[in-house]
Protein backbone atom coordinates (compact mmCIF):
# COMPACT_ATOMS: atom_id res chain seq x y z
CA UNK A 1 0.00 0.00 0.00
CA UNK A 2 3.00 2.05 1.16
CA UNK A 3 6.49 1.93 1.05
CA UNK A 4 9.27 4.75 2.04
CA UNK A 5 12.73 3.72 1.85
CA UNK A 6 15.21 6.02 3.50
CA UNK A 7 13.16 9.34 2.85
CA UNK A 8 15.15 11.94 3.40
CA UNK A 9 14.96 15.74 4.58
CA UNK A 10 16.76 18.39 6.02
CA UNK A 11 15.93 21.25 7.80
CA UNK A 12 18.63 23.68 9.68
CA UNK A 13 18.54 21.87 12.72
CA UNK A 14 16.72 18.91 11.65
CA UNK A 15 17.01 15.82 9.41
CA UNK A 16 14.35 12.78 8.82
CA UNK A 17 15.73 9.71 7.67
CA UNK A 18 12.34 7.62 7.45
CA UNK A 19 11.63 3.88 6.24
CA UNK A 20 8.41 2.38 6.94
CA UNK A 21 5.51 -0.14 5.68
CA UNK A 22 1.92 0.11 5.18
CA UNK A 23 0.96 -3.49 4.54
CA UNK A 24 -2.57 -4.33 2.92
CA UNK A 25 -5.34 -4.12 5.37
CA UNK A 26 -3.21 -3.46 8.17
CA UNK A 27 -3.63 -0.05 10.19
CA UNK A 28 0.38 1.23 10.90
CA UNK A 29 0.99 3.93 13.67
CA UNK A 30 3.59 6.27 13.65
CA UNK A 31 4.66 7.69 17.11
CA UNK A 32 6.94 10.30 18.29
CA UNK A 33 7.26 13.34 20.40
CA UNK A 34 6.72 16.78 18.85
CA UNK A 35 9.27 17.46 16.32
CA UNK A 36 10.40 14.28 15.93
CA UNK A 37 9.49 14.18 12.51
CA UNK A 38 6.05 13.13 11.82
CA UNK A 39 4.37 15.67 9.89
CA UNK A 40 7.77 16.09 7.40
CA UNK A 41 7.50 12.11 7.09
CA UNK A 42 3.27 12.76 5.96
CA UNK A 43 3.71 15.70 3.50
CA UNK A 44 6.77 13.93 1.84
CA UNK A 45 4.41 11.24 0.99
CA UNK A 46 1.26 13.34 -0.09
CA UNK A 47 3.72 15.66 -2.28
CA UNK A 48 3.32 18.55 -0.15
CA UNK A 49 6.91 19.01 0.22
CA UNK A 50 10.04 17.95 -1.93
CA UNK A 51 12.81 15.74 -0.37
CA UNK A 52 16.40 15.17 -0.66
CA UNK A 53 16.38 11.53 -1.28
CA UNK A 54 14.83 8.32 -0.44
CA UNK A 55 11.60 6.44 -2.15
CA UNK A 56 8.10 6.53 -1.68
CA UNK A 57 6.03 3.86 -3.20
CA UNK A 58 2.29 4.72 -2.74
CA UNK A 59 -0.78 2.48 -4.00
CA UNK A 60 1.61 0.53 -6.32
CA UNK A 61 3.25 4.01 -7.90
CA UNK A 62 6.26 5.56 -7.31
CA UNK A 63 5.69 8.92 -5.29
CA UNK A 64 6.31 10.63 -8.87
CA UNK A 65 4.16 9.09 -10.80
CA UNK A 66 1.29 9.32 -8.67
CA UNK A 67 -1.58 11.57 -10.74
CA UNK A 68 -4.54 13.60 -9.19
CA UNK A 69 -7.09 11.22 -10.13
CA UNK A 70 -4.99 8.34 -8.57
CA UNK A 71 -5.31 10.65 -5.25
CA UNK A 72 -8.69 9.33 -4.99
CA UNK A 73 -7.71 6.62 -3.42
CA UNK A 74 -6.47 8.35 -0.57
CA UNK A 75 -8.24 9.96 2.43
CA UNK A 76 -5.90 12.58 4.22
CA UNK A 77 -6.36 14.60 7.14
CA UNK A 78 -3.18 16.88 8.32
CA UNK A 79 -3.12 19.56 11.42
CA UNK A 80 -3.49 22.43 9.02
CA UNK A 81 -5.64 21.17 6.27
CA UNK A 82 -9.86 21.20 5.94
CA UNK A 83 -12.26 23.65 4.24
CA UNK A 84 -12.58 27.26 4.98
CA UNK A 85 -14.48 27.89 8.55
CA UNK A 86 -16.83 30.13 6.81
CA UNK A 87 -18.32 26.61 5.10
CA UNK A 88 -21.47 25.11 6.43
CA UNK A 89 -21.41 21.01 6.05
CA UNK A 90 -24.46 21.72 3.57
CA UNK A 91 -21.80 24.06 1.76
CA UNK A 92 -19.33 21.15 1.94
CA UNK A 93 -21.28 18.35 0.70
CA UNK A 94 -21.51 19.45 -3.39
CA UNK A 95 -17.66 20.37 -2.85
CA UNK A 96 -16.83 16.67 -1.69
CA UNK A 97 -19.34 15.68 -4.18
CA UNK A 98 -17.34 17.66 -6.81
CA UNK A 99 -13.79 16.47 -5.71
CA UNK A 100 -14.19 12.82 -5.20
CA UNK A 101 -16.25 10.08 -7.77
CA UNK A 102 -16.86 7.70 -5.14
CA UNK A 103 -18.01 10.10 -2.46
CA UNK A 104 -21.04 8.08 -0.40
CA UNK A 105 -23.27 11.45 0.53
CA UNK A 106 -25.78 9.05 1.98
CA UNK A 107 -22.81 7.63 4.38
CA UNK A 108 -21.66 10.90 5.24
CA UNK A 109 -25.44 12.18 5.87
CA UNK A 110 -25.88 9.98 8.18
CA UNK A 111 -22.51 9.50 10.06
CA UNK A 112 -23.46 13.75 10.32
CA UNK A 113 -26.43 12.91 12.16
CA UNK A 114 -24.96 10.12 14.14
CA UNK A 115 -22.31 12.71 15.75
CA UNK A 116 -24.88 15.21 15.96
CA UNK A 117 -22.81 17.77 13.89
CA UNK A 118 -25.14 21.25 13.21
CA UNK A 119 -25.55 20.98 9.38
CA UNK A 120 -26.18 25.00 9.04
CA UNK A 121 -23.38 26.21 11.32
CA UNK A 122 -20.03 27.73 10.20
CA UNK A 123 -17.43 25.25 10.81
CA UNK A 124 -15.10 28.01 12.53
CA UNK A 125 -17.92 28.05 15.58
CA UNK A 126 -17.84 24.33 15.66
CA UNK A 127 -15.71 22.86 18.80
CA UNK A 128 -12.38 21.26 18.78
CA UNK A 129 -13.83 17.82 18.58
CA UNK A 130 -16.65 18.05 16.14
CA UNK A 131 -13.75 19.76 13.32
CA UNK A 132 -11.60 17.19 13.89
CA UNK A 133 -14.52 14.70 13.51
CA UNK A 134 -15.69 16.33 9.87
CA UNK A 135 -12.09 16.01 8.84
CA UNK A 136 -12.09 12.37 9.63
CA UNK A 137 -15.61 11.85 7.77
CA UNK A 138 -14.50 13.68 4.59
CA UNK A 139 -11.33 11.10 4.56
CA UNK A 140 -13.94 8.45 5.29
CA UNK A 141 -16.08 9.23 3.11
CA UNK A 142 -15.28 8.73 -0.65
CA UNK A 143 -14.26 4.79 -0.43
CA UNK A 144 -10.37 5.50 0.13
CA UNK A 145 -7.89 2.52 -0.35
CA UNK A 146 -5.97 4.19 2.02
CA UNK A 147 -6.15 7.00 4.65
CA UNK A 148 -3.00 9.10 5.62
CA UNK A 149 -3.88 10.82 8.85
CA UNK A 150 -1.16 12.89 10.98
CA UNK A 151 -2.45 13.38 14.78
CA UNK A 152 -6.11 12.96 13.98
CA UNK A 153 -7.29 13.11 17.31
CA UNK A 154 -4.90 15.83 18.28
CA UNK A 155 -6.68 18.06 20.93
CA UNK A 156 -9.47 15.86 21.73
CA UNK A 157 -11.01 14.98 25.05
CA UNK A 158 -11.58 10.66 25.75
CA UNK A 159 -15.04 10.50 24.27
CA UNK A 160 -14.38 12.78 21.13
CA UNK A 161 -11.34 10.07 20.63
CA UNK A 162 -12.94 7.24 20.97
CA UNK A 163 -15.98 7.73 18.68
CA UNK A 164 -13.41 8.88 15.94
CA UNK A 165 -10.97 5.64 16.50
CA UNK A 166 -14.78 4.04 16.35
CA UNK A 167 -15.25 5.75 12.63
CA UNK A 168 -11.64 4.33 11.75
CA UNK A 169 -12.58 0.80 12.69
CA UNK A 170 -15.59 0.96 10.98
CA UNK A 171 -13.79 2.52 8.17
CA UNK A 172 -11.28 -0.70 7.71
CA UNK A 173 -14.06 -3.63 8.93
CA UNK A 174 -16.11 -2.73 6.18
CA UNK A 175 -13.25 -3.95 3.36
CA UNK A 176 -9.92 -5.63 4.46
CA UNK A 177 -7.78 -4.08 1.39
CA UNK A 178 -8.32 -1.16 3.00
CA UNK A 179 -5.15 0.62 5.27
CA UNK A 180 -4.55 3.61 7.44
CA UNK A 181 -1.21 5.20 8.20
CA UNK A 182 -2.07 7.25 11.47
CA UNK A 183 0.23 9.21 13.68
CA UNK A 184 -0.13 10.41 17.40
CA UNK A 185 1.72 11.07 20.65
CA UNK A 186 -1.07 9.40 22.60
CA UNK A 187 -0.55 5.91 22.36
CA UNK A 188 -3.41 5.04 23.83
CA UNK A 189 -4.79 5.72 20.69
CA UNK A 190 -2.71 3.73 18.42
CA UNK A 191 -2.89 0.80 21.02
CA UNK A 192 -6.02 -0.06 20.42
CA UNK A 193 -5.99 0.47 16.75
CA UNK A 194 -2.87 -0.28 14.96
CA UNK A 195 -1.35 -3.63 13.97
CA UNK A 196 1.92 -2.08 13.92
CA UNK A 197 4.00 0.91 15.50
CA UNK A 198 6.69 2.81 14.36
CA UNK A 199 8.12 5.12 16.54
CA UNK A 200 10.57 8.02 15.33
CA UNK A 201 12.92 9.95 17.49
CA UNK A 202 14.76 12.86 16.25
CA UNK A 203 13.76 12.25 12.61
CA UNK A 204 15.01 8.56 12.96
CA UNK A 205 12.63 5.26 13.18
CA UNK A 206 13.93 4.00 16.48
CA UNK A 207 11.48 0.95 16.65
CA UNK A 208 9.14 -0.83 14.51
CA UNK A 209 7.29 -4.23 16.16
CA UNK A 210 3.59 -5.18 15.88
CA UNK A 211 1.46 -3.96 18.37
CA UNK A 212 0.15 -7.31 19.84
CA UNK A 213 4.14 -8.21 20.57
CA UNK A 214 4.73 -4.93 21.86
CA UNK A 215 1.99 -5.78 24.13
CA UNK A 216 2.81 -9.09 25.27
CA UNK A 217 6.86 -9.56 24.74
CA UNK A 218 8.08 -5.75 26.29
CA UNK A 219 8.31 -5.58 29.99
CA UNK A 220 10.43 -3.67 32.28
CA UNK A 221 12.76 -5.45 34.51
CA UNK A 222 13.79 -3.50 38.00
CA UNK A 223 16.74 -4.54 39.38
CA UNK A 224 19.27 -3.14 41.94
CA UNK A 225 22.91 -3.20 41.62
CA UNK A 226 23.55 -6.72 42.55
CA UNK A 227 20.92 -8.19 40.34
CA UNK A 228 21.82 -5.99 37.43
CA UNK A 229 25.49 -7.51 37.74
CA UNK A 230 24.26 -11.11 36.93
CA UNK A 231 21.95 -10.05 34.64
CA UNK A 232 22.33 -11.92 31.24
CA UNK A 233 21.85 -8.80 28.74
CA UNK A 234 21.30 -10.55 25.50
CA UNK A 235 17.40 -9.38 25.41
CA UNK A 236 18.42 -6.14 26.85
CA UNK A 237 17.59 -3.03 24.64
CA UNK A 238 17.64 -0.09 26.88
CA UNK A 239 19.28 0.69 30.54
CA UNK A 240 18.47 3.66 32.66
CA UNK A 241 19.85 4.30 36.07
CA UNK A 242 17.38 4.66 38.84
CA UNK A 243 17.14 5.32 42.51
CA UNK A 244 17.09 1.57 43.20
CA UNK A 245 19.19 0.60 40.94
CA UNK A 246 18.35 -0.30 36.95
CA UNK A 247 15.43 -0.16 34.64
CA UNK A 248 15.86 -2.51 31.71
CA UNK A 249 13.83 -2.54 28.48
CA UNK A 250 13.50 -6.16 26.91
CA UNK A 251 11.58 -7.55 24.11
CA UNK A 252 11.63 -11.27 25.63
CA UNK A 253 9.51 -10.73 28.90
CA UNK A 254 9.47 -14.69 29.08
CA UNK A 255 13.08 -15.97 29.43
CA UNK A 256 13.57 -13.30 32.53
CA UNK A 257 10.43 -14.46 33.78
CA UNK A 258 12.24 -18.35 33.34
CA UNK A 259 15.48 -17.88 33.99
CA UNK A 260 15.20 -15.16 37.03
CA UNK A 261 11.88 -15.65 38.72
CA UNK A 262 12.75 -13.77 41.83
CA UNK A 263 13.36 -10.57 39.69
CA UNK A 264 10.60 -7.77 39.53
CA UNK A 265 9.51 -7.48 36.14
CA UNK A 266 6.77 -5.02 35.12
CA UNK A 267 4.73 -5.56 31.98
CA UNK A 268 5.59 -2.09 30.03
CA UNK A 269 2.81 -0.04 28.57
CA UNK A 270 3.75 1.63 25.55
CA UNK A 271 4.16 5.13 27.10
CA UNK A 272 7.15 3.37 28.98
CA UNK A 273 8.63 1.35 26.33
CA UNK A 274 8.78 4.96 24.69
CA UNK A 275 10.35 6.56 27.07
CA UNK A 276 13.10 3.42 27.86
CA UNK A 277 13.92 3.58 23.92
CA UNK A 278 14.47 7.43 24.34
CA UNK A 279 15.59 8.00 27.32
CA UNK A 280 17.80 5.14 28.33
CA UNK A 281 20.72 3.62 26.73
CA UNK A 282 21.61 0.77 24.67
N1 LIG B 1 9.41 24.32 6.73
C1 LIG B 1 10.26 24.07 7.70
N2 LIG B 1 11.39 24.78 7.85
C2 LIG B 1 12.28 24.52 8.83
N3 LIG B 1 12.14 23.54 9.74
C3 LIG B 1 11.02 22.78 9.64
C4 LIG B 1 10.02 22.99 8.64
N4 LIG B 1 9.05 22.08 8.81
C5 LIG B 1 9.39 21.33 9.87
N5 LIG B 1 10.58 21.74 10.37
C6 LIG B 1 11.29 21.15 11.52
O1 LIG B 1 11.35 19.76 11.36
C7 LIG B 1 11.22 19.10 12.61
C8 LIG B 1 10.13 18.05 12.52
O2 LIG B 1 8.87 18.68 12.43
P1 LIG B 1 7.52 17.89 12.20
O3 LIG B 1 6.44 18.90 12.04
O4 LIG B 1 7.71 16.88 11.14
O5 LIG B 1 7.37 17.13 13.60
P2 LIG B 1 6.15 16.33 14.20
O6 LIG B 1 6.70 15.00 14.61
O7 LIG B 1 5.01 16.32 13.25
O8 LIG B 1 5.81 17.15 15.49
P3 LIG B 1 4.41 17.60 16.15
O9 LIG B 1 3.91 16.43 16.93
O10 LIG B 1 4.81 18.73 17.02
O11 LIG B 1 3.48 18.01 15.03
C9 LIG B 1 10.98 20.19 13.66
O12 LIG B 1 12.20 20.45 14.29
C10 LIG B 1 10.54 21.37 12.82
O13 LIG B 1 10.95 22.57 13.43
Amino acid sequence: MLKIKHLKKSYENFSLDCSLEVKKGHVTGLIGQNGAGKSTTFKAILGLISFDSGTINILGKSLQDFTAKDKQDLGVVLSDSGFSGYLTINDIIPIIDNLYQNFDKSFFIEQVKKFQLPRNKRIKDFSTGMKAKVKVLVAVSHNAKLLILDEPTAGLDVIARDELLEMLRDFIEKDEERSILISSHISSDLETLCDDLYMIHQGKVIMHEDTDVLLSDYALLKVDEEEYSKLDRQYILRTKKESYGYSCLTNQKQYYAENYPQMAIEKGNIDEVITMMIRGVE
